[in-house]
């Protein structure tokens, strides 16, 4: 199975563990002490990585676009520029973060929302780079990144399977080194759009690292997508869901991405082995409730065993497995047997 290299010790897909990315996102509400608390959070959870999100304001939005009003709720300034500034850490802040997050001993990344900030993070020598779904439509951008061969996380929001097949040709015309995540783009995902088996259909399509990026509330549907297969997956995480900002709603409080962790570790483990098998913690269950052959009446030596004659019955002691039921019918006694009696090989011929 391929696998991409994240670095020297971590790699995605194939049979490692899934990949799990707390998504700090602008959920520390452009306050780098939230920022750092998120990350100590995230550590603390569990997560194999902690992001944020790199924007290079004019390089991203026109300006006409940062001059639109932005007058809701989770608006931090009059227009959208003012909000989005206020949102973004300059880049000694981000060096500050990636410091305290290798303290904290967790890898640090962020999404570069544009190409200046792909390569303030490339210079930044993080992990890999995280590409949003906001760019799964910008091929220019896709094509760029994929000639910088650094490992990539490619989340596929708001558009169709043709884009999504675009987006790989794009990049494994470079190297193989990236992972597409499903994604639907909505804040949150309405739990019937999520469509969780596209998850599946990507594994078919792509021989690369399949994830899940999950805007929908809670855990569960996070929690499904690693049982059918996703090898990375990505859930914001907030300090407090009442929050100011869009995000905080369809985030995981820490003690939620904990639980999310440990419930991922256990379907991890439970996925197990396709082929069934009895397994040793079922000897004492088998010991104590498997059927087994008895006698259903009492017969003497010579005497067939007509189909009214076995019963199949929790004994003890225990007879031939049940299951060889039909290997006993219309055999011969050759031992005097009572009811209830087990029957076991060798009472017959
Ligand atoms: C598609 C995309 O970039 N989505 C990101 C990742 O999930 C989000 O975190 C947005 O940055 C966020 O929802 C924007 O919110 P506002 O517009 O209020 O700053
Ligand atoms: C937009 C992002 O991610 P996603 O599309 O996975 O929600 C991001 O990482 O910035």
């Amino acid at each position: 199975m391929v696998e991409v290299k994240i670095n020297d010790e971590v790699k995605v897909g194939g049979n490692n563990p899934c990949f799990i990315i707390a998504e700090v996102g602008q959920n520390h509400q452009g306050d780098i002490e939230i920022a750092k608390k998120l990350i100590k959070a995230a550590k603390d959870a569990g997560a194999n990585c902690v992001k944020f999100q790199k924007t290079c304001l004019k390089e991203k939005f026109t300006k006409k676009y940062l001059e639109r009003p932005y007058d809701n709720p989770n608006s931090w300034g009059k227009t959208y520029g003012e909000h989005k500034r206020h949102l973004e850490f300059s880049e000694s802040q981000y060096r500050e973060l990636f410091k305290y997050a290798h303290e904290v001993g967790i890898l640090c990344t962020a999404s570069a929302m544009d190409m200046v900030s792909f390569d303030f993070l490339v210079n930044m020598k993080v992990p890999f780079i995280k590409i949003g779904s906001g760019d799964s439509n910008n091929l220019l951008f896709l094509k760029y990144a994929a000639s910088k061969q650094v490992p990539l996380i490619i989340s596929t929001g708001m558009v169709d399977k043709s884009a999504v097949k675009t987006i790989y040709d794009i990049i494994s015309a470079q190297h193989k080194n990236f992972c597409l995540l499903h994604c639907i783009s909505a804040y949150p995902v309405p739990y019937e759009d999520c469509n969780l088996t596209v998850i599946q259909d990507y594994m078919n399509t792509f021989d690369i690292p399949i994830g899940y990026s999950g805007q929908e509330v809670g855990t569960a549907v996070a929690l499904a997508s690693v049982a059918l297969g996703a090898k990375v997956l990505e859930k914001h995480i907030t300090l407090e869901k009442t929050m100011k900002g869009t995000d905080h709603v369809c985030s995981l409080t820490p003690p939620e991405f904990q639980q999310l962790v440990r419930d991922v570790r256990v379907i991890e483990n439970a996925l197990g082995t396709p082929i069934k098998k009895v397994v040793t913690s079922e000897i004492p269950c088998i010991d104590k409730l498997q059927k087994s052959l008895v006698m259903g009446c009492t017969k003497n030596k010579g005497e067939i065993l007509y189909p009214g004659d076995v019963k199949i019955k929790v004994a003890e002691p225990k007879g031939l497995n049940a299951l060889h039921f039909e290997e006993v019918i219309y055999k011969t006694l050759v031992y005097d047997k009572k009811e209830d009696e087990p029957l076991n090989q060798g009472d017959f011929c």
